[in-house]
């Protein structure tokens, strides 16, 4: 039998293995079952704890259809809790394949993750050719970034009014993101505060996103909508986001939780 720990930030869940010892020999397709709501445990990432010499532990992030991402804002954190519960640490670092994340533990439940630098390139998200990562030709106001994994912000008047589960798919699938994307929905309330429904790449319409609350402050930053420090709130609830002026890092603020642990065969 294998063990597992299920987890989430803000409602985006997580099935985390424990591969530091030995490999599970994952693959694509059990991924996808592990991660099915109906015929598996269900989530909306599956994680893989991995030894990592320099770091503390490395995860590598797969998506409910079988695919990899760099980056997992979320799990970053609620990987980076469950480490300082092992260790006794209040400081983790998270290695992913997109780089080191420093986790500082700020309470067993609250953790704060630096995301690093958002890449801003057309290259970098990736998209499909040389363009303006500020206006991209898909919707009147939206821009793109890569926080290890490609975003796309698509910045509206009133969330609400936007069909997700019709305009995220489309987005996601655009041929302007070579490696598909991440789709946030972003809604200013003021200054200091966006309201984002998120569509994510291989997952589907989300509860929350971390990386794609990173790629919201900074996208929204860049239009000159907010300022660099904002609550960004997500169907799953809130996340306080930083684009660090001083090294241009983006922190990120929030809840973790573990629902429950089981252990199924493999
Ligand atoms: N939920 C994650 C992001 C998953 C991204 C994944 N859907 C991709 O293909 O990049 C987060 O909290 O950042």
């Amino acid at each position: 039998m294998v063990a597992f720990t299920k987890m989430h930030g803000l409602g985006n869940d997580f099935v985390v293995l424990d591969e530091r010892a030995a490999p599970l020999g994952l693959t694509p397709d059990l991924a996808r079952r592990i991660a099915d709501r109906h015929f598996g445990i269900g989530c909306d990432q599956l994680i893989s704890l991995e030894a990592a010499p320099g770091a503390d532990v490395f995860i590598r992030i797969r998506n409910p259809d079988g695919s990899d991402a760099g980056a997992c804002g979320n799990a970053t954190r609620c990987v980076a809790s469950l480490i300082a519960a092992e260790t006794g640490q209040r400081q983790i670092t998270v290695r992913t394949i997109a780089g080191d994340l420093p986790c500082t533990i700020l309470r067993p439940d609250r953790v704060v993750a630096d995301m690093g630098a958002p890449r801003l390139g057309w290259h970098d998200v990736p998209l499909a050719e040389a363009m303006d990562t500020l206006a991209l030709p898909i919707a009147e106001a939206a821009a793109a970034c890569s926080m290890g994994n490609p975003h796309a912000t698509l910045f509206v008047d009133d969330i609400a009014a936007v069909d997700i589960g019709k305009d995220g798919p489309l987005l996601e699938h655009h041929p302007i993101f070579p490696e598909r994307a991440n789709i946030g929905f972003a809604q200013i309330l003021a200054p200091d505060h966006i309201r984002l429904a998120m569509w994510e790449r291989g997952a589907g319409q989300t509860l929350a996103c971390g990386s794609g609350a990173c790629a919201a402050i900074v996208n929204a930053h860049r239009r000159g909508m907010t300022r660099r420090r904002a609550t960004i709130s997500m169907p799953g609830g809130d996340l306080i986001l930083e684009w660090r002026e001083s090294d241009g890092h983006v922190l990120m603020e929030g809840p973790v939780a573990t629902a429950f642990t089981g252990s199924f065969a493999l």
